[in-house]
């Protein structure tokens, strides 16, 4: 059994069906759903506002691998728009697998490009750290520490600052 903690965002067209539609793609393994933030691009500036929030999901039977692979499909299934020569650039869904604990609650690390865990930059995103606070205020990035010293200190105060909650947004309802 392994739980895990999926990031979503959307900066293209109906944002917010977006993120509902990858949630409802997960409804069977779904636990907690963070709310929903409104962000500024990280990484390339010369973009949309992003919609962030994150998941915790569980599975008895899922193996690391397979969240890479759940992620993608909810991708796949959306038909995700993206521009592929922007590393960082817009796109209508991203789900990123940002932590995955095994089934004795402990952190998997792991170096592999196709599946780095945790989130090789989940450490310098806000957008992915201040909704998981949300589901877990007790959570912890596994190497980096507690979320609340994450989003507290440089680099990511002034980020975590720049981020706007929007509680008129919710995950619940498929639209
Ligand atoms: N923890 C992870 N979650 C999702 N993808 C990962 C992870 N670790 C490695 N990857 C790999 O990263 C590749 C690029 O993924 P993707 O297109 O979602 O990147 P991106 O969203 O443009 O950038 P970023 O990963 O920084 O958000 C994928 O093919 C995937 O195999
Ligand atoms: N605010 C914000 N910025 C981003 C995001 C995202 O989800 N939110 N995803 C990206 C893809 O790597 C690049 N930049």
């Amino acid at each position: 059994m392994t739980r895990a903690v999926l990031s979503l965002g959307s900066n293209l067209g109906d944002r917010l069906g977006e993120l509902r539609r990858a949630v409802a793609a997960l409804r069977d393994v779904l636990v907690l759903t963070s709310g929903v933030y409104e962000t500024p691009p990280w990484g390339d500036p010369d973009q949309p506002a992003y919609l962030n929030a994150v998941v915790l999901v569980v599975d008895p039977a899922a193996g690391p691998r397979d969240w890479l692979t759940r992620a993608r499909a909810v991708e796949d299934a959306a038909g995700r728009v993206r521009d592929p020569a922007r590393r960082y650039g817009p796109r209508s869904i991203d789900v990123d697998v940002v932590t995955v604990w095994d089934d004795r609650d402990e952190p998997v690390l792991r170096d592999d490009p196709e599946l780095t865990l945790p989130h090789p930059r989940a450490h310098l995103r806000a957008f992915v750290l201040r909704p998981w606070l949300d589901i877990q205020p007790y959570g912890r990035l596994p190497g980096h520490g507690w979320l609340t010293d994450l989003l507290n200190a440089a680099p990511l105060a002034d980020d975590a600052v720049a981020l706007r909650p929007r509680p008129d947004m919710t995950l619940e309802s498929t639209g």
